[in-house]
């Protein structure tokens, strides 16, 4: 089965999105940046983000049958001190949906923006097709201005067909900075600017020495026990130190071999959902690449809004991952030892 057509569509909405994200981070105010409730930062271009891909997706493609699994939702919106700031989200939206000739003739409301913001309430699941969507990933790299992306992929019967990830900040050149990585299951993974320059295919690493490889982890510790990234990279014999970086970058930067390693291992307690990995997995593993749980077990998106994990997330090209799941399923022994 193809997927060009939905293909095409995420492409569209992904590259408006991240216009709107890249004009948010250019100019950053105070009163943009909110906090939800488990404490964690939501800002205008997370919303908005979330908007213009809903209403593009559901422009392009059949909108009765459209399910949306997305991270934000309305409610802080809907309260009075929301107010002003559902007011900005709306006229970053219609900005950018005006900037592209096809969506701008029929301004949003609010009530449009608070709704489409809401129509990503769906639970997913096994059965159906389901978009998947991250907004912004990395939202605190986004806020220091450094590296975040919108990534969206799509569910078909609880596997991903589709992944498209749009990382503004990341060096599509030595020229040019900003990447769409996409990949369409079984079709390969391609990369090009976020101004549609032409795709080039591209392809994790071959490398199958260790030594020579690096590792990617999360930039903010809270995300990830780096203690535990390193013990596992020293037994494998890693010589040089971790490259953090925020959000699904790491999957597209691993997807045409800037690294060998992606390490994530959550505080306990901490459960993954599915926005964080579903278009970044598509596009590492059609560049190749090989994305399990700490106990080399596969990622299953088919479980609704979370994914159930082995303590973590590893990814890595195929000669590399049996020294490495050795290395982390001794590294896990050792920490649970030493408690
Ligand atoms: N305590 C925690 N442990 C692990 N992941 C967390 C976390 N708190 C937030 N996250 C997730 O980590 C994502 C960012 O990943 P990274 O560290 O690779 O940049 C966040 O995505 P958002 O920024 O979309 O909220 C969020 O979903
Ligand atoms: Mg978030
Ligand atoms: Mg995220
Ligand atoms: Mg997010």
């Amino acid at each position: 089965m193809s997927y060009d057509k939905e293909l095409a569509a995420a492409k569209n909405a992904v590259s408006l999105a991240a216009r709107l994200c890249q004009k948010v981070q250019k100019a950053l105010l105070q009163a943009d940046v909110q906090s939800k409730s488990d404490k964690s930062p939501v800002t205008v271009a997370d919303y908005g983000s979330q908007a213009v891909v809903s209403a593009v997706l559901q422009k392009e493609l059949d909108s009765a049958s459209f399910s949306l699994v997305a991270e934000e939702d309305s409610g802080d919106l809907r309260k009075e001190e929301g107010k002003e700031t559902l007011q900005r989200i709306m006229k970053l939206v219609n900005e950018t949906l005006a900037s592209d000739g096809t969506y701008g003739n029929a301004p949003f409301s609010e009530e449009d923006v608070l709704a489409a913001i809401d129509s990503g309430r769906s639970e997913g699941g096994p059965s159906g097709q389901h978009w998947v969507l991250d907004p912004i990933d990395g939202t605190k790299g986004f806020l220091r201005g450094d590296q975040y992306a919108i990534a969206l992929g799509l569910l078909d019967e609880g596997k991903v067909v589709l992944g498209v990830l749009a990382c503004p900040n990341l060096p599509l050149s030595q020229e040019k900075v900003g990447c769409l990585f996409y990949a369409q299951v079984g079709g390969g993974t391609y990369m090009q600017s976020l101004d549609s320059s032409t795709p080039i295919k591209v392809h994790v690493t071959d490398l199958d020495n260790p030594e020579e490889a690096s590792f990617f982890e999360s930039f903010e510790a809270a995300h990830s026990l780096h203690d535990l990234s390193s013990l596992i990279a020293k037994k494998l014999g890693v010589k040089a130190p971790p490259v953090r970086i925020d959000s699904q970058a790491k999957y597209g930067a691993l997807s045409r071999g800037d690294g060998a390693i992606y390490l994530r291992f959550p505080h306990k307690g901490y459960r993954e959902k599915i926005w964080d990995h579903a278009a970044g997995y598509l596009v590492v593993a059609e560049a190749g690449g090989v994305v399990s749980d700490a106990a080399g077990n596969p990622l299953d998106f088919s479980k609704g809004r979370y994914l159930d994990l082995h303590e973590g997330i590893i990814v890595t090209n195929q000669k590399l991952m049996p020294a490495l799941l050795k290395a982390v399923k001794e590294s896990l022994n050792e920490k649970a030892s030493s408690l």
